[in-house]
């Protein structure tokens, strides 16, 4: 809810601009090599779908309920999404947790639901403590044993050999003025990736990105460990995502 949905339009077309028009796109074939995605609003997402029509970047949705219809007024369906174009949903965010009463279950039930609707989760998952300035090894320990409570729970709610992202963003990380501190991503990611619930699933399915205040300059310094990015606020300027997606796409992993 950061932007109009003039502002969505524009924020579109200026990121087209940047990556079809640019002369660098020529010699950087930035879609081989990166997937792109953009999550607007549920209103703008069909407009923006039809904006990128034939640019091969993916449109995704906030969220979404887990029945494809029926008696919930207000909600959106997966179904639907699917039927308008929509490629990917996320689900979980810790704003969706902490005002909707969103849970494990319930992003869950909506992993599946998006599933079934040939659509890829984006789960959410992140750790709430912030109540210590140490790093060591037992704080990253705590924190990826929180994470991967949620993973489990998702992860069990979709067949093994589906696409599902992971976007650890770290609760205490999001609107801040900077990203979490590298090691600490770093080691929670690896965690993640090793945990049985990741291992159990059929290579190359699960990807896991990371997010909290991410922008331009943060992938080469948490890449291997992390597949990409999911960025907020610092993605506003679609200058700023045009550049992390050429860091993204030019890095040597
Ligand atoms: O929550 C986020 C993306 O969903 C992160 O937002 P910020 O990058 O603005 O902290």
């Amino acid at each position: 809810m950061y932007f109009s949905a003039a502002r969505t339009e524009a924020f579109v077309r200026e990121l087209l601009g940047l990556m079809f028009a640019d002369p660098a796109h020529e010699s950087l074939p930035l879609l081989d090599s990166v997937d792109v995605f953009v999550i607007p609003d549920h209103v703008t997402l069909a407009g923006v779908v039809a904006q990128v029509a034939h640019h091969g970047i993916m449109v995704g949705a906030q969220d979404c309920h887990s029945e494809d219809a029926g008696a919930f007024t207000g909600a959106v369906s997966p179904a639907v999404l699917a039927e308008v174009g929509c490629r990917l949903v996320e689900l979980g965010h810790a704003e969706r947790r902490r005002l909707f009463a969103e849970t494990d279950a319930s992003a869950a039930a909506k992993a599946a639901a998006v599933v079934r609707n040939a659509m890829v989760p984006l789960v959410c998952v992140g750790e709430e403590r912030d109540d210590d300035e140490d790093d060591d090894e037992p704080h990253i320990v705590a924190a990826a044993d929180e994470v991967l409570v949620q993973v489990r729970s998702a992860l069990a709610a979709v067949p093994a050999d589906t696409d599902v992202v992971l976007a650890y963003e770290p609760v205490w990380a999001i609107g801040a003025s900077a990203p979490a501190p590298i090691d600490h991503v770093r080691a929670v990611v690896r965690r993640v990736r090793a945990s049985d619930a990741v291992r159990a699933r059929a290579p190359g399915r699960t990807r896991i990105v990371y997010g909290g205040s991410a922008g331009p300059g943060l992938f080469t310094r948490i890449a291997p460990d992390v597949d990409g990015l999911f960025l907020g606020r610092f993605a506003h300027d679609p200058a700023q995502f045009f550049r992390t997606v050429c860091e993204v796409a030019q890095a040597p992993w």
